[in-house]
């Protein structure tokens, strides 16, 4: 395994032998070769891929599509049935919620049971204990058996144990979804931290938000089978896609899923996606004004998301989507401050009843900036609309973006069997860039307006 590598699988899978009554086993244990009592499940087959040193990479998949169980194999707790798994560097792992903990002992003696298991000295992990303790924050529960925690608690003190002892690699099992909102944050906070000084982390999620915004990579597995490995935007956006599709559709897209991403790091779409997004990081438009009075928005047509999902259709169809500025022209190269309006075309191949349009402008990352819906609730949406109807839906919005590249989502909601559904959604259906400007002082992805104001204070005597 060459050194820039962390983690590698080769044909992983494992595959577990279900019996339909407890008496099977036993039959099967005394019959061994003569009969098969026994059906195969594969919770993994056949995973491949590799991580590179200080890679983050997201693990997303529906509930029992194996996600634990690759986990599980990679930090050594889980025997896989054929394949190979490699790494380079201390692990620390956060899988089944306090699974390294000893109920028995106190949160301070699995502190240092746990750090020892990880690699720590004695005297490091007492060097380190106030930290841990303080970041774990439950207070006196500290000496008490852990038997007594709440799986929150158990999250907190095997969180703070985990980003203590300093891994090479960080392994973390969706364990965060226990702890609440404050604690999550001050998770996420520390991992973004260790993400900078690079630290590999391979982080399972069913957070596509989060995923997106943590991770450089995304591993897509369903039913056991890695079915994608890309880009955070273009991994999450198919997940959707599959989950939210008719079951008669889903066999249709895990086909086109695998095709496009051949479930390997380099398919053709994987490298044209990465170019692009290269590409529009590196890209400067010429400008030579000082003031956003002085600039003009425009189109630029080769400026198109290579992205574009279309998820089912349930006899509605989003299509001619564009920015219009405030004379009607079609843009995409925008500028900071001005309005501009984002229309798209629905046609109605049925009849729809509580009808709702939306759209949602997104980071290059992925990351929903912020959108909008044309009414509030489904009990404000449009009535009815009848089959053959065709609708302009129009947004009219400020950009307060700062320079950089955007995505816009486009979505239609109506009622499908008494529940509010997506009839038709357009993933990066649109990409606009907010043109560069030389003296703005407002930084970051939102310009918030905020007016800077100082005056010098007189010196206190
Ligand atoms: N010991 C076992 N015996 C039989 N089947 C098992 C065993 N452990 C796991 N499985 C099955 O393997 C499949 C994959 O499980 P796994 O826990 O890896 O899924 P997951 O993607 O992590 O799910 P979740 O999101 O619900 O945590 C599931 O169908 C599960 O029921």
């Amino acid at each position: 395994m060459s050194s820039d590598i962390a983690i590698s699988v080769s044909g992983l899978s494992k595959c577990y032998q279900i019996y339909d009554r407890p008496q099977d086993r036993l039959l099967q244990m005394l019959l061994r070769n003569k009969k098969q009592y026994y059906q195969e499940f594969w919770a993994l087959n056949e995973a491949s891929f590799e991580v590179k040193n200080g890679e983050t990479v997201g693990i997303v998949g529906r509930n029992g599509s194996g996600k634990s169980t690759l986990l599980q194999i990679i930090c050594g707790t889980l025997t896989p049935s054929s394949g190979v798994v490699k790494t380079q560097g201390r692990i620390a792992a956060l899988l089944e919620l306090g699974s390294g903990f000893n109920p028995e002992f106190t949160g301070r003696e699995n502190v240092f049971f746990n750090a020892s298991i990880l690699g720590l000295e004695e005297e490091e992990t007492a060097r380190r204990f106030d930290e841990i303790a303080a970041f774990a924050d439950i207070g006196e529960f500290i000496d008490q058996p852990v038997s007594s925690y709440s799986s929150g608690m158990v999250v907190r003190l095997a969180f703070a144990v985990a980003i203590n002892v300093d891994p090479e690699i960080l392994i973390i099992d969706e364990a965060l979804a226990v702890g609440d909102e404050l604690f999550q944050r001050k998770c996420f906070s520390r991992i973004e931290a260790i993400k900078k000084t690079g630290t590999t982390i391979l982080f399972v999620s069913h957070s596509c938000a989060t995923i997106v915004e943590l991770c450089d990579r995304v591993i897509l597995l369903e039913g056991g089978e890695q079915l994608a490995i890309g880009s955070p935007k273009q991994v999450v956006s198919r997940y959707q896609k599959l989950i939210y599709a008719p079951a008669e559709k889903q066999q249709a897209i895990r086909d086109e899923i695998k095709a496009s991403f051949g479930g390997t790091a380099n398919s053709s779409l994987e490298v044209s996606v990465r170019q692009q997004e290269e590409a529009e990081k590196s890209e400067t438009l010429p400008n030579d004004s000082r003031d956003n009075d002085g600039m003009d928005d425009k189109f630029d047509p080769g400026l198109k998301p290579v992205s574009t999902v279309y998820y089912e259709s349930i006899g509605a169809k989003i299509d001619s989507f564009k920015i219009v500025n405030s004379v009607g022209d079609q843009v995409n190269h925008l500028v900071r401050g001005r309005r501009y309006r984002y229309t798209y075309t629905v046609r109605f191949e049925q009849a729809h009843f509580n009808v709702r349009f939306g759209m949602m402008i997104k980071t290059l990352t992925g990351l929903d900036l912020g959108g909008a819906v044309s009414a509030s609730s489904s009990g404000d949406a449009i009535d009815c609309v009848e089959r053959g109807q065709q609708c302009i839906v129009e947004f009219d919005f400020r950009c307060s973006l700062n320079p950089g590249t955007y995505f816009l989502n486009s979505g239609v909601l109506a009622d499908v069997n008494g529940v509010e559904s997506y009839i038709h959604r357009v993933i990066d259906s649109t990409m606009f860039k907010v043109q560069p400007e030389t003296d703005a002082l407002s930084t970051g992805v939102i310009d918030f307006d905020c007016q800077p104001f100082f005056e010098p204070l007189e010196p206190e005597n």
